[in-house]
């Protein structure tokens, strides 16, 4: 039926009026046809030579719903006596017989063919932006840059690279152990992001110690515009309390206790402890599946051959679960080698499965790092001897690797990953990166009170906090480093200071004496305080002009927080583990400092404080610079160091000529063979460099401004300049749609460029990745507007009257989500250009050039035109259908091989570990190799699905 013929029982729709679904022909007489619309319960009638209704049509492969609620699927279309009868194929595949008169008949169009020809065609600047959306999705899935580019940080160049390098791994398992205050956090939030966008992760939990809850939900807001939700006791409180009443009336518990309220979001943060001390939450975070846990401050999951920390535990029944796993600490070995280790395992247990052998290994570094530094020199080519000993190295493998055309790259990935320190592990040191201020010690050396002296408590670790457990009064009284404070204060004021104490009692005592006794603004930071207390504590501290001059921390506050707007470090003890040590200065000593560090330590003369600043100080320098060696070096003079702690009346100098003899040899082997080789894995220079580049060429293109000022368009957001880098942006009467994502009523104002969104945090930051930019993708993409639009052409030469088609088409392959192969998949439509004769105008009138010559046609003339053209426009779908499918093809072709390439190397990696590694089960190698094939299984079933029309008319 490709005319007004109207006969009763027929399906049409009207152009004018979506809200009145779907009709139903129930009556004609002479000029004049009625209709029924059920869905809103109404009759209509028109005139049959002008009315405003368009006839339904379903195609085949097309969804159907009957008046009763089936979804069938059309098979075949017959005409019976202008009534089409729809043969349809149900849910269990059998085949009905459904008469368009029992088609349900609330229907919402999506199809292109459909839309056109029931009149719900769209601008032709919708159409613009549906092939713009598009365009630009497969150019930025292509871009390295893609994920890095949202984020509201300044490029730094090790940052860059570890994100660029880890996220676009399919499951990243990594530690980041940059030295402390380099941006883990940032790196893990760069690869978050990107991995979300990449849809390579969707649901994500952060564990993170109790006092970096608030701080990490921040960042992640802020600078990755990630909105985490916080699951703690109190989501777990409600149900017990609502269990209690339940118990009480005798009732069955369940409910509200069943649900795990982990669920409930995607992106979550929780603390470590609270997973530890509840199993039910631990169990609940567990069993909610994730694709990607982060672990802040690792360094705490401890463990022993002989035993496993509780969270060590924890964190490892959600790292068998889970496919990527991030885990953060600057100091890996700060509870010693075996805890580093099991971390690596939790990360990849294929490589990482014998303690023994991996502290074996560390002895071949050097040799490792020699062969590598001469394969560089040499690019990528070993001599005979080389290629020898790459052999016994690495197998079979090492032929196919050399021969590659990439200057070693590969070699050297694979020799690093097998023999080096992994290709788990990062870590950035602040001379690679450079450019941070200078550490300036103070010591305050202070005679040693009687008090301690009578009370014996001035050797060993007694020695290091001798006020523990004396009375408050006495020791504020008489301990010199507490009027010594005093002083201190008063004299740097009103420079901010931030006093760090191992116990949580000393902070609380020389809090209340500054404030109350001494009448200077500070505020303590300690585990005995609430979440939000602490980060209250902190906020007023923080605060410039009212804040708190001091903030007196336990050890709590000597991880993970940020204060480096302040350069004055009290050490009011110092702890045992240099590792710690660094920790702690690593609060002011961290990226965004622009001054010189001041570190002042008041010790007591004599005591075991005074034999252990001489050790950190001249031993190890660990004041002056950020020193890695100190958990190595302490190992071996550990019992010469108690000694001297033990007895600190006797001279240090033997201990101190021993440590630094021990820290300049540790540094050295480790310079020549660990730390080189990580180095190499770290930041590799120009990567980075081309990865920033490749950031900032998509910043500073006009694209994303021409393409979001197109979508403000159609969908009617007025804009408003407001600075010269920044906009208003406000609905207005006529939005398209009821919402535009991210626009509230009040309006928001935006910036498009980085530099003025670092400073003014106000501003949204609008990017490719910003969620109201991929909001607009989202809705161009998911929904149906723009697929069909109608435009006119004015070309010299070209006879009035001439049709054109522009179809796009995309691959069609529905697939389990498991198999992910939206990474593979084309995004870009293909496109083509046909005449009714079935000419192929693809490349002769590109998409950009068209856009140039076509104009919108007004909706009251289009209406009228698309019935007396249909048969010619579907004459051209056609002919495009044609052209589409003999690329089909190529297309699956291509799918397939990129498929292969991702999956490929996972196996070929598996297989060559297995020959080392016993553990590694031939089920996991199974895994990908099903992957790859289900993949191209499905892949080979693909088909070419109509996605977007435009008709051309020229005038
Ligand atoms: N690229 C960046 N742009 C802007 N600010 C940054 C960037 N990288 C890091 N920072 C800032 O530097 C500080 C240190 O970063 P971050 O907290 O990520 O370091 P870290 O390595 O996790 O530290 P720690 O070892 O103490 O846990 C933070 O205040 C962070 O916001």
């Amino acid at each position: 039926m490709r005319s007004m013929e109207f006969v009763i029982g027929q399906r049409w729709v009207s152009h004018s009026d979506a809200n009145l679904g779907l009709g139903i022909v129930t009556d004609v007489s002479g000029r004049r046809v009625t209709l029924g619309f059920p869905a809103i319960d109404e009759e209509r009638t028109y005139a049959t030579d002008n009315a405003p209704l368009a006839r339904v049509q379903y195609q085949l492969g097309d969804k159907i719903e009957t008046y009763d609620g089936e979804s069938l699927t059309v098979r075949a279309v017959e005409d019976i006596d202008g009534v089409l009868m729809y043969h349809a194929e149900d849910e269990n595949g059998e085949l009905q017989q459904v008469s368009e008169v029992k088609l349900g008949s609330h229907v919402r169009f999506t199809d292109p063919r459909q839309r056109l020809f029931a009149g719900r065609f769209d601008r032709n600047g919708a159409f613009r932006l549906r092939m713009a959306t598009v365009e630009h999705q497969e150019r930025l899935r292509q871009s390295p840059a893609r994920g890095l580019i949202g984020a509201r940080t300044s490029h730094l160049p090790h940052q860059i690279y570890i994100a660029g390098e880890v996220a676009r791994r399919y499951a990243p398992r990594v530690l980041l152990a940059d030295e402390v205050g380099l941006g883990k956090t940032i790196e893990a939030g760069l690869i978050l992001h990107s991995q979300l966008q990449t849809g390579l992760a969707r649901r994500v939990l952060i564990v993170v110690p109790d006092s970096l809850v608030h701080q990490w939900l921040v960042e992640m807001l802020r600078r990755f515009n990630l909105r985490f939700s916080i699951i703690d006791d109190s989501h777990y409180e409600l149900d017990n309390a609502a269990d209690q009443i339940l118990a009480m009336l005798g009732e069955e518990i369940g409910g509200a206790s069943e649900e795990n309220p982990f669920e409930q979001s995607q992106l979550v943060i929780c603390s470590l402890d609270f997973l530890k001390s509840s199993d039910k939450a631990g169990n609940d975070a567990v069993s909610a599946g994730w694709d990607l846990v982060v672990v802040d401050e690792a360094h705490h999951l401890e463990w022993s051959p002989e035993a496993a920390s509780p969270e060590y535990q924890v964190v490892e029944r959600l790292a068998e679960q889970t496919r990527g796993l991030l885990l953060l600490t600057a100091t890996p070995e700060q509870m010693g080698i075996a805890g580093h280790f099991a971390r690596l395992r939790l990360l990849d247990p294929a490589r990482y499965h014998d303690l023994a052998a991996f502290e074996q290994e560390e002895s071949r570094y050097a040799e490792v790092n020699t062969l590598m530094q001469q394969l560089q020199e040499q690019g990528g080519k070993p001599d005979s001897a080389q290629q020898q000993q790459l052999q016994t190295w690495l197998g079979d493998e090492v032929s196919d690797l050399v021969a590659r055309d990439d200057n070693g790259h590969a070699l050297i990935d694979t020799l690093l990953d097998r023999h080096g320190t992994g290709r788990v592990l990062f870590r950035n040191t602040r001379a690679a990166v450079q450019g941070f201020p200078e550490r300036r010690v103070q010591p305050a050396p202070l005679p040693c009170p009687q008090l301690y002296t009578e009370a014996g408590v001035t050797a060993g670790s007694a020695g290091l906090t001798p006020e523990v457990g004396m009375d408050e009064e006495t020791w504020l009284a008489e301990d010199p480093r507490v009027t010594w404070l005093e002083k201190k204060l008063s004299a740097l004021k009103p420079a901010k200071v931030v006093v760090i104490c191992a116990k949580a009692e000393t902070a609380t005592a020389l809090e209340h004496y500054l404030q109350l006794r001494a009448g200077i603004r500070s505020t303590a930071f300690h585990e005995g305080l609430s979440l939000l207390e602490r980060d209250r504590a902190a906020a007023y501290f923080t605060e410039t002009e009212q804040g708190a001059q001091a903030l007196i921390c336990s050890e709590i506050g000597s991880e993970g927080r940020n204060f480096q707007f302040a350069h004055h470090l009290v050490l009011f003890d110092l702890p045992a583990n240099p590792d710690l040590l660094e920790q702690r200065i690593g609060r002011l000593d961290r990226i965004g400092q622009g001054d010189v560090i001041d570190i002042h330590v008041p010790y007591l003369e004599n005591t075991a404080q005074s034999v252990l600043f001489r050790w950190y100080h001249e031993g190890l320098e660990a004041f002056a610079q950020s020193c890695a060696v100190g958990v190595g070096v302490k190992a071996a003079v550990e019992s010469e160091l108690q000694s001297r702690l033990d007895s600190p009346t006797e001279s240090a100098d033997d201990l101190v000529a021993a440590t630094r003899a021990q820290a300049q040899q540790l540094r050295q082997r480790l310079q020549e063979g660990r730390d080189a080789l990580i180095e190499m894995n770290s930041c590799r220079p120009e990567e980075a460099r081309a990865l920033i580049d490749a950031i900032e060429s998509e910043e500073q293109s006009s694209g994303l401004v021409d393409y979001m000022t197109e979508a403000f368009d159609i969908f009617g957001v007025e804009t408003e300049g407001h600075t010269e880098t920044s906009d208003v942006l406000k609905p207005s009467d006529h939005m398209l749609t009821g919402h535009f994502p991210g626009l509230s009523e009040e309006g928001l104002t935006v910036t498009f460029d980085r530099q003025q969104a670092l400073e003014r945090e106000d501003l949204a930051f609008l990017s490719w990745e910003h969620p109201m930019v991929a909001g607009v993708m989202e809705l161009m993409t998911e929904s149906e507007l723009g697929n069909a639009a109608l435009a006119s052409l004015s070309v010299k030469g070209l006879p009035p009257g001439t049709l054109l088609l522009e179809a796009l088409f995309t691959l069609h392959c529905p697939a389990p989500d498991s198999l992910q192969l939206a990474r593979c998949l084309p995004l870009a439509p293909l496109r083509l250009l046909v005449d009714v004769n079935g000419k192929d105008l693809s490349a002769a009138l590109p998409h950009d050039r068209l856009n140039e010559l076509c104009s919108n046609i007004r909706r009251r003339t289009a209406q009228a035109v698309v019935p007396q053209i249909r048969a010619e426009v579907e004459t051209m779908i056609d002919h495009a259908e044609g052209f589409a499918a003999e690329r089909l093809g190529e297309l699956q072709q291509q799918a397939a091989e990129r498929l292969r390439g991702l999956i490929q190397p996972e196996i070929d990696r598996l297989k060559a570990l297995r020959k080392v590694n016993p553990a590694i089960r031939s089920e996991e190698v199974a895994f990908f190799e099903n992957q790859l094939s289900a993949g191209e299984d499905v892949i080979g079933k693909a088909r070419m699905a109509l996605s977007g029309l435009r008709v051309i008319v020229s005038s």
